[in-house]
């Protein structure tokens, strides 16, 4: 047990999906798992083992924003012993060319403030993804037919951004969408040399103000868990 995670030791898998909301992890587990358990439940953030076509893996919420995955991240990194994590999350397009229900997958993330930048102080750190885990979720994605961006995207810290310039400034330089979490995760993944990749659905569209609702955003986004799916466990990964 740590503090935040109720799980014993052994009872998380070496592959964890990440999303926000705990009761997507709970649907997601539903549809995806087979014999799952429910290893946490401190403080409703909910977390699931069980496997995938034979593959062991744990879905574990994050909750919202990088204050929270910092501490999830960390947890289940240091005192699980995970080796790769994959956010699975909504996300708003910044780009016209990017629509609802695309998926995006964050190959490097922009922001302008996270938990771990009170460690790199001056240092501009890039946090980015792993590049096996980025290829295989492309390649996934394109086997399946899903319309997927790979590039930079905005971790923000803000849900309700009171700074449009901010975000005409993110669009202009061709940011595809905006998040909450990525860019502390790439950054914890990267100080414990574990591998990292935010796979993300549209839900919102900034520029065209188009949104899905809540159960959506719970129940709907199965394309996206397919994807991280097979790109944990995809063959090449096993031989690393
Ligand atoms: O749907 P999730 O995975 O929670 O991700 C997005 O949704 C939340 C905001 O509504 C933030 O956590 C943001 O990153
Ligand atoms: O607009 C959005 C949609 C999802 N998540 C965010 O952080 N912002």
């Amino acid at each position: 047990m740590t503090l935040h995670i109720g799980a014993e030791p052994g009872q998380i898998a070496e592959t964890v999906l990440m999303p926000g909301d705990p009761l997507r992890a709970k649907w997601a587990t539903e549809r995806f798992l087979s014999d799952a358990e429910c290893v946490n439940q401190v403080r409703g953030m909910l977390g699931y083992t069980g496997t995938w076509q034979g593959h062991r893996v744990t879905i574990h919420a994050s909750g919202m924003g990088m204050a929270s995955m910092s501490i999830y991240a960390h947890e289940l990194i240091r005192d699980y012993g995970v080796r790769q994590l994959i956010r699975v999350g909504s996300t708003g397009a910044m780009q016209n060319h990017v629509n609802m229900r695309d998926i995006v997958l964050a190959q490097t993330c922009t922001t302008i403030s996270s938990p771990s930048q009170s460690l790199f102080k001056e240092v501009q750190f890039a946090p980015c993804a792993d590049f096996g885990l980025l290829r295989a979720a492309h390649d996934a994605a394109c086997a399946l037919g899903v319309p997927v961006h790979v590039g930079n995207i905005y971790s923000s810290d803000i849900f309700y951004d009171e700074r449009p310039d901010l975000n005409a400034i993110m669009t202009r330089h061709g940011i595809l969408a905006v998040e909450m979490e990525a860019a502390e995760l790439y950054s914890v993944a990267a100080r414990f040399g574990a591998r990292a990749l935010a796979v993300m659905t549209v839900s919102d569209h900034l520029l065209k103000n188009e949104a899905l609702d809540t159960r959506a955003r719970e129940q709907s986004f199965s394309q996206m868990f397919e994807i991280a799916l097979r790109a944990a466990f995809a063959p090449r990964l096993q031989q690393v």
